[in-house]
């Protein structure tokens, strides 16, 4: 081919047709690392880094869906990609693709300003968060965020002469919401049902007082779904949840975990 030739025609293989009939539910791309702005409770926005992963469904007489797209989306909405914009995404998405229904996945690390317990002393901890959409006949919206938290075990303080064994515990809640809440709110709520919170920063003073505090607070990780289950029962934002606790235990080699779902709609 010379320098000057016009190029050749590129075959459109993805809206071939596919005849085995089967159409397929999710197909799209995963794990996009991207920049993305959260609202933040006191500093208006935090920008962070976000693994996307977005999905639609493709009708069974197509062999592809057309996977550029996906990008050319989330660079239309660049430094836009925040909960706000949800729903406009999922809908370009839907419009874009021929679909009938969208899914947008988007985990990040957020970032709060923390104070130790005793020394006052300043510190950010990383929480993850999900943020996940669907859009089919109606927009559907789930918030995630994990909370480590210290666990001390109640059996091991009653058998024991001195001591009892305590490790890091996530608890991981997802819920649906008609009233906003900030992700502050939440950590702040949540870290109220293990055995203390836990943070970057400690002095020795605040070592002493996170490590009686547990002592005094022991609970299982039965308790700990369960004081969760009754702080979001309470909420009058919350209408849908999940929580999990995994306590990494730290006499054994495995984690004791527990789960509980409710539907307050229901
Ligand atoms: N559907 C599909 N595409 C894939 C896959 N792996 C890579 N791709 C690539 O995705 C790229 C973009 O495809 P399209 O989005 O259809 O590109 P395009 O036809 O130039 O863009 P449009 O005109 O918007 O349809 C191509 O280079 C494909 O080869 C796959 O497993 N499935």
């Amino acid at each position: 081919m010379t320098k000057n030739a016009p190029p050749p025609s590129l075959s459109d293989v993805q809206t071939s047709l596919d005849t085995r009939k089967i159409p397929i539910s999710k197909v799209g791309v995963k794990d996009i690392s991207y920049p993305i702005m959260v609202m933040d409770k006191n500093r208006k926005f935090q920008h962070t880094v976000a693994r996307i992963n977005m999905f639609v469904d493709l009708p069974h007489h197509f062999k592809g869906t057309h996977m550029s797209r996906f990008i050319e989306i989330l660079n239309i909405y660049r430094e836009k990609i925040a909960l706000d914009n949800m729903e406009p995404i999922l809908q370009q998405m839907k419009e874009r693709l021929g679909a009938s229904s969208a899914h947008l996945a988007i985990e990040f690390p957020y970032f709060i300003e923390k104070r130790a317990p005793a020394s006052g002393a300043r510190s950010l901890m990383e929480y993850a968060c999900t943020f996940t959409g669907t859009l089919g006949a109606e927009f559907d919206f789930v918030l995630g965020v994990q909370i480590p938290v210290t666990s001390l075990c109640p059996c091991s303080k009653e058998l024991s002469r001195y001591g009892a064994h305590n490790q890091r515990s996530h608890i991981t809640v997802q819920l649906r919401y008609r009233d906003f809440i900030w992700i502050e709110d939440l950590v702040e709520l949540i870290e109220e049902c293990g055995s203390s919170p836990v943070y970057s920063l400690l002095k020795r003073v605040d070592e002493k007082f996170v490590t009686e505090r547990a002592y005094e607070n022991p609970k299982f990780v039965e308790d700990i779904v369960r004081e969760v289950t009754l702080k979001l029962m309470a909420h009058p934002a919350v209408t849908w949840f999940s929580v999990e606790a995994e306590n990494f235990e730290s006499i054994h080699k495995h984690s004791a975990y527990a789960a509980i779902e409710r539907d307050k709609r229901e």
